[in-house]
């Protein structure tokens, strides 16, 4: 759990289309800390794999998740705060990134994949397809209680979350 100073970065998890960037991005505004999407730190071959609707291996992952690791580590060691909107699917992803959970705190979006399917399907300019959300479900491992996870709901509108996000990190 986080410390009385509070977690230094905060991850939001969830499948493809259950909002991560959206929320991420207005929680990092709102707490005025740097953002990053773990899109931008993909493999091109990765991103080439899910253009093409092949679905991501442990082992397509592996330098993907090793490359989020170490900027977590450098915003830890810096004291520079900041929010990473990353799937991290299972278990075994996180605990690769997330070695000390007082001061890396994981919110996980979740709720009704009907809400999630119209929304990547309605999602322009993206290259993940929503065919390809039945791999996401597959690989999906939901955190949990040991992960003290944040919960926020897919259904309620990315303020909402974030402002529930917020009151649960204890953050002004
Ligand atoms: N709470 C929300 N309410 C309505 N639409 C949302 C919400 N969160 C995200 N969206 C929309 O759903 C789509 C997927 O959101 P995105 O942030 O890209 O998800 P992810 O990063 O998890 O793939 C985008 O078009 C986004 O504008
Ligand atoms: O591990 C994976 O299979 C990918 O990281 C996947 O979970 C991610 O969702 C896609 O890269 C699309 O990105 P969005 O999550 O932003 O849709």
């Amino acid at each position: 759990m986080a410390d009385e100073a509070g977690p230094t970065v905060v991850i939001v998890a969830g499948v493809s289309g259950s909002g991560k960037t959206t929320v991420g991005r207005l929680l990092a505004g709102h707490l005025g800390w740097d953002f990053a999407d773990a899109d931008d730190f993909h493999p091109l071959d990765n991103v080439s794999n899910m253009r093409r609707g092949i679905p991501l291996s442990d082992v397509d992952r592996l330098p993907w998740l090793r490359d989020l690791a170490a900027w977590i580590e450098v915003r830890l060691t810096s004291g520079t705060p900041g929010v990473l909107a990353c799937s991290l699917l299972k278990r075994a992803y996180r605990d690769l990134v997330i070695r000390d959970p007082r001061q890396v705190r994981l919110v996980y979006l979740n709720g009704d994949r009907d809400v999630i399917e119209r929304r990547v399907t309605e999602r322009k300019g993206h290259f993940f397809a929503a065919h390809m959300l039945d791999s996401q479900y597959r690989d999906l491992e939901p955190p949990g209680p040991d992960e003290h996870p944040i919960r926020a709901s897919v259904r309620h509108t990315p303020e909402e979350s974030v402002r529930e996000i917020v009151r649960a990190l204890a953050l002004r």
